[in-house]
């Protein structure tokens, strides 16, 4: 078992490179879900302090160390917090899964993944120098024009508690390599890596006011953000009804918002496939990786009938075998959910999926081993037809619910028959059929033969009430660019739209 006291960091708000108490003074309890345990607090930052840090943000914005620097040197400081996060690693992932219950193995891949994003945009900084001015070509002797891509201004980062620190660097990175000045706002149930976060800004001397990291709760830190006249955008990930009223707030000022609003992603499995349990495991990543709290998971199992028997034991059988434990152990495999909240709304989706008819076929209560902390089993439900909540809704935890299939058009039909448009996978070793559902699934990421794998370089991001906007690769970036045109009359003649005067 890793180091179960680590010490938790007491922080306060990062803002103009410092750490600054709150006007207002309160903090928040933070709550480790395997024990229920209070083990620390967070300060709870209100309109005051985010009208400190926007202030700050704007200076940072004006010098010329930040805001009119080269993409070369802000790669510089992107590329040292990196290492940092590298070199800090192993407290890093532990406090991630004492705040998230996130397991410890997959903490320290988000960290991997944190640095690697960083890097990623430090190569888009530098590249970023040779694009930011582009000539275009008119064919005309009279006028000289170029593009010129610039830092949008004030950005305003809300982020999520499912993967804390990486959701964050998802939009921090790219950011930064922007030339952005930034305000995060994590998650208040998983807050305590991205106030680390601030602590590396501070010991590689990152330009104070580039990044201010604002935790509180919210209505109370976010509101004011996403409707603060000098926020020049807000980048979010979360909720569907968060994303709505943050997305109402910056309707009244036309500020723009991108929003990744998570899912109820759909995992087409074909009787073609060579090899049941290669099939079985994506399947049981898609919706038990991260305790399902993820938005892209595929919580929608869709088998064709022909096989579904046979998927479904081998997926039982798959689903025995997962290690449930605190989040610490060697080998633990799914954790508890984030809080209290978070596991009363699953079980009550659990319940009502019941009430409504369907079967619970595995899981859908308390471990038995377990006595305190959020746990669920990894549940499956079948016998669910499409007008139960649980087909239709994000449950966001370790539910998966299961329909079969005769035709290829019956599962485009069922795929699609969500209001979200995140992701969607297919299992099949038809290459044509692949791509049939590449292009008939309404969503924006789509997985061949596997579920979940990401990479920095792809945009991710969805339609329909998933939202809209892309972070990631270079989509991640342009978010975070103004464009301009330059329009330069270069000709030594008079315009001569008006008759002039002097001919008169
Ligand atoms: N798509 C995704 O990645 C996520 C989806 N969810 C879904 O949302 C459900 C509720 O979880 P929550 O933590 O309540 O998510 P949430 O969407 O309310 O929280 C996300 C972020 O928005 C902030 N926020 C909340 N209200 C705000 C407001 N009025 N103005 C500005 N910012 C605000 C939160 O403090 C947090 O930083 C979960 O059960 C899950 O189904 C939750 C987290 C991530
Ligand atoms: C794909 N994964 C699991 C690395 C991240 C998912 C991000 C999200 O839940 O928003
Ligand atoms: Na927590």
């Amino acid at each position: 078992m890793a180091n179960r006291n680590v010490p938790i960091p007491r922080r306060q708000l990062y803002i103009g490179g410092e750490w600054r108490e709150p006007v207002k003074k309160n903090r928040i309890p933070i709550i480790n879900p395997a024990t229920e345990e209070i083990i620390g607090d967070i300060p709870a930052a209100t309109a005051e302090d985010v009208d400190i840090a926007v202030e700050a943000a704007r200076k940072a914005i004006a010098r010329d160390d930040w805001g009119s620097t080269t993409g070369a040197k802000r790669a510089k400081y992107l590329r040292a917090i990196a290492a940092k996060v590298l070199e800090k690693k192993s407290v890093l992932a532990t406090l991630e899964s004492l705040d998230s219950g996130k397991t410890l193995f997959e903490s320290a891949a988000d960290m991997d993944d944190v640095a690697g994003c960083f890097e990623y945009y430090a190569d888009l900084a530098e590249a970023l120098d040779s694009r930011r001015k582009i000539p275009v070509n008119l064919n005309s002797d009279s006028f000289k024009t170029y593009v010129l891509r610039e830092p949008l201004g004030v950005v305003g980062l809300i982020t999520p508690w499912n993967y804390p620190l990486l959701m964050a660097i998802w939009k921090v990175a790219p950011a930064l390599a922007a030339g952005c000045a930034a305000i995060l706002k994590p998650s208040e149930l998983a807050s305590i890596t991205c106030l680390e976060l601030g602590e590396i800004c501070r010991e590689i001397g990152l330009p104070s006011g580039a990044l201010n990291i604002l935790t509180g709760l919210g209505p109370e830190a976010g509101g004011p953000l996403a409707s603060h006249p000098h926020v020049d955008k807000i980048s979010f990930t979360g909720s569907g009804p968060t994303g709505s009223k943050i997305m109402t707030a910056a309707a009244q000022l036309v500020k723009p918002v991108s929003l990744e609003l998570g899912g109820k992603s759909p995992i087409v499995v074909f009787d073609d496939i060579d090899n049941l349990d290669i099939a079985a495991e994506w399947t049981l990543f898609g919706i038990f990786a991260n305790t399902g709290q993820v938005c892209s998971a595929t919580s929608r199992l869709i088998v064709q009938e022909s096989i579904a028997s046979a998927f479904l034991d081998r997926l039982l059988k798959w689903t025995k075998n997962i290690k449930i434990s605190d989040p610490l152990e060697e080998d633990c495999k799914l954790g508890p959910v984030v809080s209290a909240g978070q596991y009363e709304k699953v079980l009550k989706f659990i319940s009502n999926a019941k009430s409504e008819g369907a079967t619970i076929l595995y899981g859908g209560k308390r471990p038995q081993h377990l006595k305190k902390g959020y746990y669920v089993q990894p549940t499956i439900i079948t016998d669910v037809n499409t007008s139960m909540e649980i087909w239709k809704e994000e449950v966001f935890g370790p539910v998966l619910c299961v329909k079969t299939f005769k035709t290829e058009e019956e599962a485009i039909e069922l795929a699609n028959d969500t209001k979200y448009g995140l992701a969607a996978a297919v299992m099949s070793k038809d290459v044509r059929r692949c791509e049939r559902f590449t292009k008939a699934f309404q969503s924006g990421i789509i997985w061949i033969n596997c579920s979940q794998p990401t990479f920095n370089q792809l945009p991710w991001g969805g339609k329909k009430r998933s939202g809209f906007g892309r972070d990631l690769g270079e989509w991640g970036l342009e978010n975070f660019l103004n464009i301009k045109q330059v329009t330069e009359y270069t000709s030594a003649e008079p315009w001569a739209f008006y008759k002039s005067p002097s001919k008169n």
